[in-house]
């Protein structure tokens, strides 16, 4: 029989698809466990103001499906004060709260790692970033959903890209992090990607471009070409490369930015079933000599990771994903 705690959750940072489908998991497993559980609005903000909201059935029905957050999401810079920390360890306890779930990214994690620093409850993270840069997790929730967003944005682009045969630079999310462009360029068939952690400066990736666009060129003629950026990753920004790309190849270049569309829509099923597996597992922690952990999941099985490893490791890109890449999209014509 466990005891009965009060668990308050909470959303921070980006927003990811498929937070709604976590909090659902959350509220739910709290309810059959037999803790009460409140919602923090706007992430650490909510915690400093004490603003939030008491869940009921009405909030969770119909939410597994849908985009954003309904507890919105904030990023707050004022949390990194310790004064703010302790403001709100006071908040929690004013409302008897023993657990917080912070649903976010690495720097959300610090923010709950620096609660925990000033709070005696449990703190449980659960990995939510469309970026998937998180250690100790394969995948956080929301990732697959942006995946799936680029995939068919770049879908678009390639049909308007094979009616002008032109050169297309297309932009994807994911802060300092190849993951999300990656997967985009596999499964989008891109002729070529930019990736931050690949990256080989600005005139081997020129001259590398070129290269293979020759000889593309060569091959099938004057044929569309659609290369996958990752944002961040080029010092000038997507127009200094494009501008450069039209006068190294004489082609046309035009650059698109996919930008916050890649946050939003309704979850993918493989961010539904992520959110509904580690909201529930962060629920069957609570009240457990277990405190200051990411719940993740690796090889498909719920672990739990202590919070400074989220960060301070640093997540490779999948090596045969890489492999992969490397012999059909960027050395294909080696
Ligand atoms: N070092 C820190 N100490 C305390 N709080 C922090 C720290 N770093 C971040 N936070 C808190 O976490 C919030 C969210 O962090 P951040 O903006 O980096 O997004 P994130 O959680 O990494 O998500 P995403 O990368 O998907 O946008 C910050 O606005 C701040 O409130
Ligand atoms: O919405 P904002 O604050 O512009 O942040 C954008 C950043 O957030 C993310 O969408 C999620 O971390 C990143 O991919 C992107 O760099």
């Amino acid at each position: 029989m466990t005891q009965q705690k009060r668990v308050a959750v909470l959303t921070s940072g980006g927003d990811a698809p498929g937070m709604n489908a976590c909090i659902r998991a959350v509220v739910l497993a709290c309810e059959q466990n037999g803790h009460e559980c409140i919602g923090y609005k706007h992430g650490y903000n909510g915690l400093l103001n004490q603003e939030y909201t008491e869940f009921t059935a009405d909030i969770i029905h119909n939410l597994i499906q849908q985009g954003g957050t309904v507890l919105h999401s904030a990023r707050c810079l004022e949390f990194k004060t310790q004064e703010a920390a302790q403001r709100a360890a006071s908040n929690l306890d004013a409302l008897n709260i023993d657990t917080l779930i912070v649903i976010g990214g690495d720097g959300s994690f610090r923010g709950a790692m620096h609660l925990s620093n000033h709070w005696d409850g449990q703190v449980i993270g659960l990995p939510g970033t469309i970026d998937n840069d998180i250690a100790g997790t394969d995948a956080t929730i929301g990732y697959y959903t942006a995946i799936e967003t680029a995939v068919s944005s770049i879908d678009k682009v390639r049909d308007t890209a094979d009616a002008f045969e032109r050169l297309f630079l297309v932009e994807v999310m994911g802060r300092h992090a190849g993951f999300l462009a990656l997967s985009a360029a596999l499964a989008s068939a891109a002729d070529y990607v930019v990736l931050p952690e690949l990256f080989n400066g600005e005139e081997e990736t020129l001259n590398d471009i070129h290269a293979q666009l020759t000889v593309r060129r060569e091959l099938r003629g004057n044929i569309s070409y659609i290369i996958v950026l990752a944002e961040n990753v080029w010092p000038g920004g997507i127009n200094d490369l494009s501008q450069r790309l039209n006068a190294l190849t004489n082609s046309e270049v035009r650059p698109v930015i996919l930008g916050h569309v890649q946050r939003g829509g309704s979850p993918v099923s493989q961010d539904r079933i992520l959110a509904t597996q580690l909201g529930a597992h962060a629920v069957s922690l609570v009240g457990k000599p277990v405190n200051a952990v990411m719940v993740g999941e690796v090889n498909g099985k719920p672990c739990e990771v202590p919070l400074p490893m989220t960060w301070e490791s640093t997540k490779p890109l999948d090596e045969s994903a890489v492999q992969t890449m490397q012999a059909l999209i960027n050395s294909r014509y080696a």
